[in-house]
């Protein structure tokens, strides 16, 4: 498969590595802006670049009829607009706030929680995000992920990004973030009461992981048209 590579930082040379061992061909790779005839050479785009790049660099697969998936954080707040324009230009799209494997487990194991903690309002729910210091974005996207599964199965309207986690947040799920040199990525939810605490974590020991998720996530759309998920890729619509 052909792949180019819309953004050629760290993820994008953990991509390009695992997707070279997996017998792809890199046509492509920028980090300023788009070459309309090379990407156009590309069967497949992955855009890992900076929040304020992420959307042109979305569109302008869509213009090309090249297949994107993106994993850019910090522009969710435009995700319908997006795909209202992938819908228009007939493009396909697939976004992910985090391709391991071992997030979207715990994507589905935090939902579930939720819905067990749902009924106990004696226990809190914190969120807490920690990252490596180079990271643009907070809290990471991951970490609105996370929110919106337990806002999704709780009586709890929203997130707040707080300082310290025992903060009165109300309504809201609070949301600290840490940045520490060198972590990759490690999210954990808390549920604590007067007597006793729950807690799930998931810690990323490096990026290959998210790196193998978008390069299997870019073997599985090529080809298609539309919008999809991580959970049509993994297949974990129906748990
Ligand atoms: N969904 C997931 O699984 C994951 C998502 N991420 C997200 O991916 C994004 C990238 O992360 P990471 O690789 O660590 O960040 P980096 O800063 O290492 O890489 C971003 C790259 O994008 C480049 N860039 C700047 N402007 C443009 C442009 N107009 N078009 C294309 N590229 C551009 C930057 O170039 P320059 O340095 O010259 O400005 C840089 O090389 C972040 O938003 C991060 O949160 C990260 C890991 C996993
Ligand atoms: O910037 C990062 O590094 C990461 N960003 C993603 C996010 O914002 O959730 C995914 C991962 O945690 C690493």
């Amino acid at each position: 498969m052909k792949i180019a590579l819309l953004g050629y930082g760290r993820m994008g040379k953990t991509i390009e590595k695992l997707a070279l061992e997996r017998n792809h061909t890199i046509v492509y790779k920028t980090s300023s802006g788009i070459n309309k005839e090379e990407l156009q050479q590309a069967d497949v785009a992955i855009d890992f670049s900076i929040p304020t790049a992420a959307i042109e660099n979305i569109t302008s697969a869509f213009k090309l009829q090249v297949p994107v998936i993106s994993g850019t954080t910090g522009w969710l707040e435009n995700y319908d607009e997006v795909v209202k324009t992938c819908n228009q230009l007939n493009g396909t799209f697939l976004y992910a706030s985090n391709f391991s494997l071992g997030v979207n487990l715990f994507f589905n194991l935090n939902e579930h929680l939720a819905k067990l903690m749902k009924n106990h309002e004696q226990y809190q729910v914190s969120l807490e995000e920690i990252h490596h210091t180079q990271k643009l974005d907070e809290p990471s996207g991951t970490a609105i992920s996370l929110a919106e599964g337990i806002i999704n199965h709780s009586s709890l309207t929203d997130w707040k990004l707080v300082e310290q986690e025992d903060e009165n947040a109300g309504k809201s799920i609070p949301v600290t973030a840490k940045r520490i040199e060198n972590v990759p990525g490690t999210h954990s939810i808390s549920y604590k009461s007067a007597v006793d605490d729950i807690e799930i974590k998931h810690t990323a020991h490096s990026r290959e992981g998210f790196a193998l998720g978008a390069v299997i996530a870019a073997e599985w759309i090529n080809g298609k048209k539309g919008m999809y998920s991580m959970k049509d890729v993994l297949q974990l619509n129906n748990l």
